[in-house]
């Protein structure tokens, strides 16, 4: 069965790094992969576009394809936004079908932090995704939670529903949210970063913009 692989993020705003890893992953997993917007995310602070914005922004960017997916589940949810909680849901829905938790390698190398963190293993596999520079360090505990669940091709991802951790060889794309928010708020206009589409609703980015200071 094809996989359902998700990447969760706060996407304020999404941006073309987001977007080509999330399509890669799709194919090197041959899975189907939905991007998860954080109604509140766990570790930062509040988001400074809204949630609609956020989501207008992922159905403008997603718009004119069909493999990469929206679900909305995290902004149903009261409270932080804890992976562990979307993946309970999405074992519940999807039976024994393989899920899979995206997250890029600097994500993921903070993975101790994060509620419940071990159980994320019996829930669904990983597939770490690179990102541009050193590969941050793994904790010891991070290590040794890796250690007999990393696999080398993505077989055992179609054929297992959880518990393997991969490592997913994609574009290496030194683009953030952050460096996109400090462009925009320094009435830059960062074409090219983020999906084409954005640029026709200036409103959407307005919220960027008014950030600046000074
Ligand atoms: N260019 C990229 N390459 C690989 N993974 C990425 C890239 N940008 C974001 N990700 C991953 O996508 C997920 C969601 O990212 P998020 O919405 O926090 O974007 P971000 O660009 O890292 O944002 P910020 O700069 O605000 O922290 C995370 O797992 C993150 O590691
Ligand atoms: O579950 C957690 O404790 C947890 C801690 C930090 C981040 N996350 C999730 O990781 C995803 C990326 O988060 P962020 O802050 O990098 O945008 C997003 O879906 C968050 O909800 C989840």
């Amino acid at each position: 069965m094809k996989p359902l692989a998700i990447l969760g993020g706060t996407f304020d705003p999404v941006h073309i790094g987001h977007l080509c890893v999330a399509w890669e992953a799709s194919e090197l997993l041959d899975a189907e992969v939905q991007l998860v917007p954080a109604s509140v995310p766990p570790h930062r602070p509040p988001p400074i576009a809204s949630v609609e914005q956020r989501v207008a922004m992922l159905r403008v960017a997603l718009a004119g394809q069909d493999r990469l997916g929206l679900d909305l589940r995290e902004l149903e949810r009261a409270g932080p936004s804890y992976t562990v909680d979307t993946l309970a849901e999405l074992r519940a829905e999807y039976g024994a079908r393989p899920l899979v938790l995206l997250m890029g390698a600097d994500a993921f190398a903070g993975l101790t932090s994060w509620h419940r963190w071990p159980e994320l293993f019996d829930l669904a596999h990983v597939g770490v995704l690179s990102r541009p520079g050193d590969p941050p360090a793994w904790p010891e505990a991070l290590r040794a939670a890796v250690d007999g669940r990393r696999v080398e091709t993505v077989d055992a991802l179609h054929t297992r529903s959880a518990g393997s951790v991969v490592l997913l060889d994609v574009t290496p794309l030194a683009i953030s949210a952050t460096r996109i928010r400090d462009l925009l708020a320094g009435g830059r206009l960062p074409r090219y970063l983020l999906p084409d589409g954005l640029f026709g609703e200036p409103e959407l980015l307005a919220a960027y913009r008014s950030s600046r200071r000074g």
